[in-house]
């Protein structure tokens, strides 16, 4: 049984005492058993956010980081320093990162190989544009991510990760995928896991959904049999929204 994770990506939206107040806001609502939350805060913000969740089940990733421990790359952050602050988990690949700040398959892989010498469960983000959709490549572009991101993971490393299919063109559009085509995707990324690391390994990957989720709609993605979760931009800055999307998860 795979524990379902949601996890909001709060990208470049909330300072150190929002962060603060979202969480007395959501704490003991956005704690449901079996049910894994975990927020993805700004840099600055992360602090104040580990400190705010102490004592409840809500987890604290950031959205980024570097795979070297430390050295001259001026405005970077390491993993070891996540990990100092108390940070669990670290969104690796978005399709931001990838479209505006140079993010490659290869940068990808270091930092998900680099992720694990920190504790640091990562987020690996995969998804085609839309233009590869139309072209009938999803599943194409889907493989080399997914191929290029575990490459050089042991299979017990593998089971750790959590990947997190993106279709460029549903995020932050309010276009979402449906349920089905989105469910048929993953599926397709868990076989992909399976050519690679065995059975037991892709049936242990936790598999999200993101692009658009809301409340609205987060029971229909949950329902599906290869959905895991959700990463969730938007719906995931606002207190009663969040609450309802680890709701819809159980
Ligand atoms: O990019 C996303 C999460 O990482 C999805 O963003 P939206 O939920 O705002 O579409």
């Amino acid at each position: 049984m795979r524990t379902p994770i949601i996890a909001g990506n709060w990208k470049m939206f909330k300072t150190a005492a929002e962060a603060t107040a979202f969480v007395e806001a959501v704490k003991g609502k956005a704690e449901v058993g079996g049910v894994e939350s975990v927020i993805c805060a700004p840099f600055t913000a992360l602090p104040a956010l580990v400190e705010a969740v102490k004592g409840t089940t809500i987890r604290v990733g950031a959205q980024n980081f570097h795979w070297e421990e430390s050295g001259a790359f001026t405005g970077e952050i390491s993993g070891v320093m996540l990990q100092d602050l108390g940070v669990k988990y670290v969104i690796i690949g978005h399709s931001e990162r990838r479209a505006y700040f140079a993010e490659t398959d290869e940068t990808v892989n270091k930092k998900t190989k680099a992720a694990f010498q920190y504790d640091l469960i990562p987020i690996v983000c995969v998804g085609e544009k839309l233009e590869e959709r139309e072209a009938g490549r999803t599943k194409e572009v889907c493989k080399v991510q997914t191929d290029a991101a575990l490459e050089g993971l042991t299979a017990e490393q593998a089971a750790k990760v959590v990947i997190a299919y993106e279709p460029i063109w549903a995020i932050g559009t309010g276009k979402s995928s449906t349920a089905e085509d989105a469910n048929e995707v993953i599926g397709y990324i868990r076989e992909q896991v399976a050519a690679k690391f065995g059975d037991s390994t892709a049936q242990a990957v936790r598999i999200q959904y993101g692009g658009s989720v809301k409340p609205a709609n987060v029971k229909e993605f949950m329902s599906q049999s290869d959905i895991d979760g959700a990463l969730v931009g938007g719906a995931s800055l606002e207190p009663n929204s969040y609450i309802q999307l680890v709701e819809g998860a159980r």
